[in-house]
Order: C-alpha cells, then sequence, then structure tokens
C-alpha cells in the first residue's frame, strides 16, 4: 500500500473529523509529514511505544494508542482466562498524557478490565509498584519520559511491575498488529473505573524510603538541592526525603510546577548537563552539598556532587551506578546477609567497573540487553533463589531491591542522599567515594556520542551505518588489537585472537561491542527511544591514589578523544 493510500484509510469515520481534517491537511500541504506519519506502524522500543503526537500510524494518538490497548485486551483475555482482570494506569505531565490515559481506561473497561487510575500524574516508579501492590494483572505509562514536549507515549508492564520482555511483548504486538482500527472498542464501561490516589501514593512512598533506610548519620547537615524540571517527581521525591528525614532541603520553584512544555530547559533530560543549570545554580548560591534533578516522568535522575575542589561536577549514569552498587552491597556486607546468593543487574552498554565492585565482595553481575526491563526480567527469574541488590545502566538511573522493577529516581534520590550524608559526615564526599572505588579497582571513564538523525530518512542513515560497522569489521582501537566482537543481532561473540566464535544467549538487539586487549570497550546501537544511533566508548588505566585521579582521568579522556577521531566521529 502505498503513503498515500494508507492516509487514505483515515480518511473514513472511523476516525473523528478532527483527524480527518488533520490527514486532509497534510495530503494537501505537507507530503513529508504525510510520509513521516504512515510509513510505518509505531513500535515497540526500549521502553515501550514512544513518537510525536498527531494523526497517522507512526504518530502517538488516541487510535494508535487505542488499537494497543485493544491488542493488550485481546491478549490478557486469552492468557488469563477466567479472571476478573485488572489494569492500572498512570500518567506524566506532558500534554495529552491525562486525555489519552482515560482513553486507554475506556478501552480497557469496554473489554470487561477493571481500571485503577491515577487520579493526576504521577511517577512511572509508582505505577510499576502499584501493579503488585494492588494485584493487577498489567500497567500502563503514558509518558514519553525525558523526549522532547511534541513527543508522548505508552509504557506498558506485566503482572511483576517490570515492563514487558519476550514472550508477552512479541506476543502482544502481534495481537495488535491483527487488528484494524475499526475494531477498537471505545465504549467505556464507567463503573469498572476507579480513582486512585493517596493511599497508593502513602504506600509507596513509604516503602521507597523504608527500602533504603540504613540509619545514616548526619542528613540534617546535607544541604540538598533539587528539581522536578516540571515532571511527575514532585508529588513523591520531597516528600520521601522529609520522611527519610531530610531536612535542608532545597526546591528549584521555577521548574516545581508540571509543565509539558518544560518552558525552563531545551530538553528535561538529566543527563543533558545544562538541564540541572537552574539547580547548580542555587547550590552556588546556598553552598548545596548535592544536586539532584529528575526527568518528567521520574525515573531517571541526574546527580552533581562538589569534586576535590568544590566545583558542581555532574555524575553520568555509570558513575552513580557504580557509587550506588558499592554503598548497598556494603551495607548488605556490613548487615551479614552476603551468602554468595545475591546479584547486582547491568547492561551490555554499561561500564564493566560495576563488575569489578561486585566481584570484589563475591556477588554476582547479571548482564541484559539496554533497558531496566532486562534488569527486572533478571529479578522475576532469580525470585526465590537469589537476592537482587540493586541494578543500573549507563544510562541515567537506578533500581534498589525488588519493589519497584523499574528504575526509580524516587528510591535512587534518597539512596544518593545517603550516600552523601553518610560520606559527608566521616570527613569525605560523595565524590571521593567514587574516586576510592577508582583506587579499589580500576579508573574507567565513559563518554557517549548520540547523533540525532530523525524521520525516516533519519532511521534509514541509522541502519546504514549499522551495516557499515558489520561491512568493514573494526579490528584494533587505539594501537590496541580487538579482542573481542559482540554481534547481538547475529548472536555471536567472535573471538578475534583465537579466531573462535561462540553463541550470545540472550534475545537478538541491533548492537555491536568490541572490546580490546588494553581494557576498551566501544559500542553502537539505535536507541529505542529516539531517532538517534549511540556509540559509547569505555576506557580503563589504574589509579594508584585520590591524588593522581585528575592525571589519570585527564589520559583517559585524551584516549578516548583519540578513539572518536580514529573512529571519524568527530
Ligand atoms: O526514557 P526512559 O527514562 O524511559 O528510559 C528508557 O530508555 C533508556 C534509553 O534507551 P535507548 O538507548 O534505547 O534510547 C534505557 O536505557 C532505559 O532503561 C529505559 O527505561
Ligand atoms: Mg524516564
Amino acid at each position: 500500500m502505498t503513503i498515500l493510500e494508507k492516509a487514505q484509510l483515515w480518511l473514513s469515520d472511523t476516525f473523528d473529523t478532527d483527524t480527518q481534517q488533520e490527514i486532509k491537511e497534510l495530503i494537501e500541504n505537507d507530503k513529508d509529514k504525510l510520509a513521516d506519519s504512515f510509513y510505518k506502524s509505531m513500535e515497540f522500543g526500549t521502553g515501550g511505544m514512544r513518537g510525536v503526537m498527531g494523526a497517522g500510524t507512526n504518530r502517538i494518538n488516541k487510535y494508535t494508542l487505542g488499537k494497543a490497548t485493544q491488542g493488550l485486551s485481546n491478549y490478557l483475555i486469552e492468557t488469563l482466562p477466567n479472571k476478573q482482570l485488572s489494569v492500572v494506569i498512570a500518567f506524566d505531565c506532558r500534554h495529552n498524557s491525562q486525555l489519552f490515559a482515560k482513553v486507554v481506561a475506556d478501552v480497557l473497561s469496554a473489554n470487561n478490565i477493571k481500571v485503577y487510575l491515577f487520579e493526576d500524574l504521577r511517577p512511572t516508579p509508582e505505577l510499576s509498584f502499584a501493579v503488585k501492590h494492588l494485584g493487577c494483572d498489567a500497567g500502563i505509562v503514558l509518558t514519553a519520559s525525558h523526549n522532547p514536549p511534541e513527543y508522548n507515549g505508552y509504557k506498558v508492564y506485566w503482572g511483576d511491575g517490570g515492563q514487558i520482555v519476550p514472550p508477552h511483548d512479541n506476543k502482544i504486538i502481534a495481537k495488535v498488529n491483527e487488528l484494524d482500527f475499526s475494531e477498537i472498542n471505545f465504549n467505556a464501561n464507567e463503573d469498572l473505573i476507579e480513582v486512585i490516589g493517596k493511599k497508593v501514593d502513602d504506600a509507596f512512598v513509604d516503602a521507597s524510603v523504608k527500602n533504603v533506610a540504613f540509619n545514616t548519620k548526619g542528613k540534617e547537615n546535607l544541604k540538598v538541592v533539587f528539581t522536578s524540571l516540571h515532571g511527575t517527581s514532585i508529588v513523591s521525591i520531597p516528600d520521601a526525603l522529609a520522611k527519610a528525614g531530610y531536612t535542608d532541603v532545597h526546591i528549584v520553584e521555577e521548574q516545581r510546577i508540571p509543565n509539558g512544555d518544560f518552558p525552563t530547559v531545551a530538553s528535561p533530560n538529566p543527563e543533558e548537563p545544562a538541564a540541572l543549570k537552574m539547580a547548580t545554580d542555587l547550590a552556588e548560591q546556598i553552598q548545596g552539598d548535592i544536586v539532584i534533578g529528575t526527568d518528567p516522568d521520574c525515573d531517571r535522575l541526574g546527580i552533581a556532587v562538589r569534586d576535590l575542589e568544590g566545583n558542581m561536577k555532574l555524575l553520568n549514569g555509570n558513575q552513580t551506578m557504580c557509587l550506588m552498587t558499592n554503598f548497598l552491597i556494603k551495607k548488605w556486607k556490613e548487615a551479614g546477609k552476603l551468602n554468595g546468593k545475591q546479584f547486582v543487574g547491568s547492561t551490555i552498554v554499561s561500564t564493566n567497573l560495576v563488575n569489578e565492585i561486585a566481584e570484589s565482595y563475591g556477588v554476582e553481575t547479571k548482564v541484559g540487553l539496554t533497558g531496566f526491563k532486562w534488569i527486572a526480567k533478571m529479578v522475576r527469574e532469580a525470585e526465590g533463589t537469589q537476592d537482587f541488590i540493586g541494578g543500573g545502566e549507563e544510562s541515567f538511573g537506578y533500581m534498589v531491591g525488588d519493589f519497584v522493577r523499574d528504575k526509580d529516581a524516587v528510591t535512587a534520590t534518597v539512596l544518593a542522599c545517603e550516600i552523601a550524608a553518610e560520606a559527608k559526615a566521616k570527613g569525605s564526599s560523595m565524590y571521593q567515594e567514587l574516586l576510592q572505588i577508582y583506587v579499589d579497582n580500576n579508573f574507567y571513564k565513559e563518554h557517549l556520542i548520540s547523533l540525532v538523525k530523525k524521520g525516516m530518512d533519519g532511521a534509514q542513515q541509522i541502519a546504514q551505518m549499522m551495516v557499515d560497522l558489520r561491512e568493514n569489521p573494526i579490528s584494533e582501537i587505539d594501537g590496541s588489537k580487538v579482542n573481542f566482537v559482540y554481534d547481538y543481532e547475529a548472536s555471536t561473540k567472535n573471538n578475534l585472537l583465537t579466531n573462535t566464535v561462540e553463541t550470545i544467549d540472550i534475545p537478538k538487539s541491533n548492537v555491536l561491542i568490541y572490546e580490546t586487549v588494553d581494557g576498551t570497550k566501544v559500542a553502537a546501537r539505535p536507541s529505542g527511544t529516539e531517532p538517534k544511533i549511540k556509540f559509547y566508548f569505555s576506557v580503563r588505566g589504574e589509579l594508584c591514589c585520590i591524588e593522581k585521579a585528575k592525571e589519570v582521568e585527564a589520559e583517559l579522556d585524551t584516549k578516548i578523544q583519540r578513539i572518536i577521531k580514529e573512529m571519524k566521529l568527530s
């Protein structure tokens, strides 16, 4: 079917008049946008379905969301027959999130599924918590996380509180693809829709605080600056910090009010240093010790702390993960709870430092594909046999214990404060603790390059870049021989030194990773949430003592720059 033919289907009375009008205008005036709106259907990626809002099959609108929800309903009914099914729904601060949440509630209830709908915006981790807390079969959040304002999306959770993974995800997608838009049942059964709020909030915040309560000293001496970046965390994080005993908390007032335009930032992504600018400025004014900022759906968090010179420094996801993992394992050890049956979670594009840290305590590191859904899967599969301590990845965010099965910026915020407060109380700092981790293990330095390539052409360019990499294998990086090439699409681990190939036993994904003899790791993959191709760099050196940190860091930085040049990415 041509793009025009696909678009013309949307002129039928299956679609409301506003939608039909939008399509007519695209057909008449904007062929490029029309093509982008229809060249494919919305797909599930790393964090559910995410895209630009508007009319079309490749857009987020009541029909694409309705069809996904009808497919999910059909799958739930088929998979879990003879029971009263229930699904909990949350939504973020974005334009239309609340409206879309009601559409989704309507479709589920129309299919005789009980719906718990949050009364107002809530963090994504609260939804993950609520799925298990309320005993639901699935959960949905209407959010596009930290993407630009024109985006929205749909994260789907299974009954264990983790985002859907195989086999459910593919089977749900198959159900969705079977459907025609005319088959969506939008006729709500209001009796089946129950609005929820404060009771679940209290249970969630209490559980978050309890999850990371370590009787830390000096909480009152930690000056915390917090920003919700116009997102959902404002509902929970100030409350959680207060309940955890942090009294010196300063909120960036200009960013407190939820707003889908994110008016004070270019991008509401705490991974971008600019997003935390107002918060770090406030920290300078009031001599804050730690700055924390969360993304719109409150699953990722950015942390800035004072370096050895007292300047605010943004930690990256790998550093945060290492600090948190190290701290948690230490606490488990102090409590006498380590018995060889614990593990931490990480992902293939994350730093190997976390593996080193865990290993030094005799704790296993399980490594999955990119995304917390894979960590949630590990937790589920280990239930009853192993304890999950915590998990993280290169991308910002952390998950502690098993009460929330996704990254959770509420718990992680309290945890960051515990680490910082404990360090300060003993005359150290969170940054010094990080350097000590490098001294005790190895100094790892990571860097990420994301190339934005939008639309149909962009997607094609990204695909071609991956093809080129496969066709021109890299055999040496910065003078060190490539030892292993991992191709997660082919499921192969190629040992270039011995010329042998092993099979990788995790689901297929379009990712390439090169590891060299000197410990460098370079990974390439298309993002599953944004129109980007990502290149991850990780290099390793030794650090004898904290005093040498700057020197070693500069050497590692230079090495990364050489690699970037060598790969023609600069
Ligand atoms: O966007 P969020 O906060 O939901 O976060 C989501 O996307 C991140 C980036 O994924 P990708 O590299 O495929 O874009 C993932 O690392 C993360 O686990 C996932 O939950
Ligand atoms: Mg997010």
